[in-house]
């Protein structure tokens, strides 16, 4: 059954929700804690090891309120179902949306075209497995008979962004190969990657859902022949596999068929690090620590599948989103891990948002009048506090913050970690806070500067009321990080149903495309 087509201006809810932020636009955040000593209470909630405080955004209980029946009148309930439920919810290509299948670890069937696909998905997953096992353990040899060191993944987009962040994010549980990633058609990253390898102890995984990419089977297509001046044609079957729906471009490019790892239509590149495309992930760390990861995305699907709206953590963030970016006008959204491990989140975030919501015809058709999927950015906090955070903080732009911190360390360093997390919440309070005329007055004359009150004053002034999210999560481990980019899958599905919009094509990327095989065909 097909998405429902709901313009969300015309409801009610949007009408209330115009009126509502007249009102209250001008309140500011620290009167809205004055107001309530037990706010931050009451706007957080809790899943698993998670903690997400609403508490510094620009909203009462009645915005809450308001933005919950948007979701009602815009049959948010009746989609959820629909995208779990298999249906062709992707209706620009014909296709289901189904990649929380892939991390299904319930024993419900999941049908598409009434046909159970948990089946083929745990066939494939045990596929990862045993292939993740002879690689990690030393019993895949190349052609020379030694086994594996070094794995390239060459990939790009959805097929490169995934693997390459939740490598780098769970860097910490590690095994001993070495995993690189290959994605620009620029001929020097290739070269830099393969400069230092050696052919005879490298396995290189082709991650392309389509295999038509141009970027991907350049650059495969040139290492192949960097390969081969060393190792000849029958060495490729003990060196490449390959992820992709294409099966027959995969055999033409020549992969052993029990080397091609298979995946589905209804995955979204931008979705798929959860399939095999994965592959990756798994030899980095491992199959346990991939199956985790699986799990604590299942958990989250469950969380948003199952709770109530009001207590549901996707939908809070998608809604609160979309009030900012609606009402509030805000453009852009800066997504600041406070951890090194994630400081590949927010580009990783940037496609799986930006490509998705970045939409300006409704599902009818018709040309968009309201915001549609706003900006993504970001890095690893406390880095950003030393470069862009000035205009966040007093900038002309208001720029709603997601914070993500965790309890602990992973390494256990406790004065690094204690310092660490006394920015992280420093940081969203003077956002929040500001800093008054009288404080500043204050800090002036403490320091001794009488006769420039006047002149500093303006500059040193915080105006605050800048909202963020804070999102603390005890310890970053797989099964966490599972749950938190699950979480950021579902916020993009909310909104994307709220807008009115189709979030699994991109034909926006598609002109270019073309452009630059004409381009290089008439040079
Ligand atoms: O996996 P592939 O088919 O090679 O696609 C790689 C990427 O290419 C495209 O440009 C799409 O916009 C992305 O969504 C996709 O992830």
């Amino acid at each position: 059954m097909a998405l429902k087509n709901i313009n969300p201006t015309q409801t009610e809810a949007w009408k209330k929700l115009d009126t509502h932020f007249q009102n209250i636009q001008a309140t500011h955040l620290r009167s809205l804690f004055n107001d309530n000593p037990s706010r931050k209470e009451e706007f957080t909630l809790k899943f698993n090891d998670f903690s997400v405080d609403f508490s510094k955004n620009r909203i009462t209980k009645e915005t809450i309120s308001h933005l919950i029946s948007l979701a009602e009148e815009t049959e948010l309930k009746d989609a959820i179902s629909k995208y779990f439920g298999g249906d062709e919810i992707n209706e620009t290509e014909g296709r289901a949306v189904l990649h929380t299948a892939l991390r299904n670890k319930s024993n419900n069937p999941v049908l598409v075209d009434e046909q159970n696909v948990m089946p083929e998905i745990r066939e494939t997953l045990s596929k990862i497995e045993s292939f993740t096992n002879e690689v990690v353990s030393g019993n895949w040899k190349g052609y020379t008979n030694k086994s594996i060191t070094d794995v390239v993944n060459i990939g790009i987009g959805g097929s490169d962004l995934g693997p390459d962040m939740v490598v780098d994010a769970l860097k910490y549980y590690k095994n001993h190969l070495n995993v690189h990633f290959v994605s620009n058609i620029d001929g020097d990253h290739v070269q830099e990657v393969i400069k230092n390898l050696n052919p005879e102890t490298t396995l290189f995984v082709i991650v392309s859902k389509t295999f038509t990419t141009q970027e991907t089977l350049t650059n495969a297509q040139t290492i192949r022949k960097w390969f081969l001046q060393t190792a000849n044609e029958a060495a490729i079957a003990k060196h490449f596999v390959a992820v992709s729906t294409n099966l027959k471009s995969v055999a033409e490019f020549g992969i052993d068929n029990s080397n091609i790892f298979p995946m589905w239509n209804w995955v979204g590149g931008r979705f798929s690090l959860w399939s095999t495309v994965g592959l990756s992930i798994s030899l980095a760390v491992g199959f346990e620590n991939f199956n985790s990861l699986l799990t604590g995305a299942f958990e989250m699907d469950e969380h948003f599948k199952n709770e109530a709206f009001e207590n549901n953590i996707p939908v809070q963030l998608a809604l609160i989103g979309i009030w900012y970016n609606n009402f509030f006008g805000s453009e852009t959204e800066v997504i600041l891990p406070y951890s090194q491990y994630l400081n590949k989140l927010s580009a990783y975030l940037q496609q799986a948002i930006m490509e998705s919501n970045g939409k300006s015809v409704d599902r009818n058709g018709d040309k968009i009048d309201y915001q549609t999927g706003s900006i993504v950015w970001g890095s690893a906090g406390t880095n950003s506090q030393h470069a862009y955070m000035q205009l966040v903080h007093q900038g002309t732009k208001m720029i709603p913050a997601d914070f993500i911190g965790f309890e602990e360390s992973l390494y256990g360093n406790q004065e690094h970690h204690e310092k660490l997390m006394a920015n992280f919440y420093a940081q969203s309070q003077a956002l929040a806070e500001g800093k008054t005329k009288d404080e500043v007055h204050l800090d002036l004359k403490l320091d001794g500067k009488f006769d420039s009150i006047e002149k500093l004053m303006p500059f040193k002034v915080f105006e605050g009321n800048k909202p963020s999210n804070t999102i603390l999560i005890k310890k970053l481990t797989p099964s966490n990080l599972g749950s938190l980019i699950s979480m950021y899958e579902h916020k993009i599905f909310v909104q994307g149903i709220i807008w009115n919009i189709f979030s699994y094509d991109q034909f926006g990327v598609e002109l270019g495309k073309e452009l630059a095989h004409k381009i290089y065909a008439n040079r």
